[in-house]
């Protein structure tokens, strides 16, 4: 079997057409266009990369970029006033502070300025509360991304054995969760899980957020399953995933590339995250 691979670049690209006329609606409608405040701190080049991206594409919807550069240097309590700031101005409908941050700055405090209605990223405890009680509130790009994927190439998901590879509050945690609001039977494995190859190969679809190069081959997927991967790293060779990729294409039913699989749907996720943080915000304010 060789998988068929999972399009991400081209289902981004349908998620930022849909953002874009959402705009053009709202614009039309007499209310200001959407905004989005990134926040940059320090000069990472992986970092940079993907906020210049974001910025682009908010520009390219027709959205406002309230983008802020901040040295690498800067103290809790001058970031904090930043996201304070941002959190108060009617012109930001929402605020992603990238990751990582410098290691001097504690993120969680940071992460807790954002109100849960501007958290574009979905990464406020507030977020991360609605979702694990199956609530509507503001989902993480990524996992929202995979789950946007997901459904694009129908993959069933009630009932379906499902195996999510990481724990992180940015991707694997939350995965979960959307993936059992859709009545998945999830599995959630870590760093100390005893026979992850085992625990995979049961395994309907495959989420691997591990950060581990190539930690999932062929041996860990059952033949026609489906497998996202969520990995990204640099090497001389190129980008590679948590996946090995050519192993694991002629074995599953259904595979992300990288690069051109998951990492667009996040942009693209944030975006459509901006527009509904705009609506629910507008909407609060004509009910006021
Ligand atoms: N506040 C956040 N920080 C981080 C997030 C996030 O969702 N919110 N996710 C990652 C980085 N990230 C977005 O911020 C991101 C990563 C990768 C891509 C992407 O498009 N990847 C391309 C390859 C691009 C390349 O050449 O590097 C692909 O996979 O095709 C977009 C966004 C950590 N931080
Ligand atoms: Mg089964």
């Amino acid at each position: 079997m060789t998988a068929r691979l999972m399009n991400g670049k081209a289902v981004a690209r349908t998620v930022r057409d849909e953002v874009a006329a959402d705009v053009s609606t709202l614009v039309a409608s007499g209310r200001p266009a959407p905004g989005l405040a990134t926040v940059l701190v320090g000069d990472d080049p992986a970092s940079e990369v993907y906020v210049r991206n974001k910025r682009r594409q908010c520009v390219e919807a027709g959205m406002a970029d309230l983008h802020r550069h901040l040295p690498a240097d800067i103290t809790q309590s001058a970031l904090k006033s930043v996201l304070d700031e941002l959190a108060t101005d009617p012109a930001v409908s929402g605020i992603l502070l990238q990751l990582p941050v410098p290691k001097h700055l504690d993120t969680a405090a940071l992460l807790a300025r954002i109100p849960a209605s501007k958290d574009v990223d979905g990464l406020t405890v507030a977020n991360a509360g609605l979702l694990a009680r199956g609530r509507v509130g503001l989902v993480p790009c990524t996992p929202g991304g995979v789950m946007r994927l997901l459904d694009e190439y129908d993959v069933a998901l009630s009932g379906a054995d499902a195996v999510v590879v990481g724990r992180s509050e940015l991707v694997g945690r939350p995965m979960a969760q959307l993936l059992l609001q859709r009545d998945a039977t999830v599995t959630q494995c870590h760093s100390r899980t005893k026979d992850l190859v085992a625990v995979c190969r049961r395994a309907d679809v495959i989420v691997v957020a591990a950060g581990v190069p190539g930690i999932i081959g062929g041996d860990a997927v059952m033949p026609g399953a489906t497998v996202i991967d969520v990995g990204i790293h640099r090497t001389p060779d190129g980008l590679i995933g948590d996946v090995r990729f050519d192993e694991v294409k002629s074995v599953a039913g259904l595979l992300t590339p990288v690069p051109g699989g998951v990492g667009p749907m996040t942009i693209a996720m944030l975006l459509a995250n901006t527009v509904a943080a705009a609506r629910a915000l507008d909407e609060r304010s004509v009910g006021a």
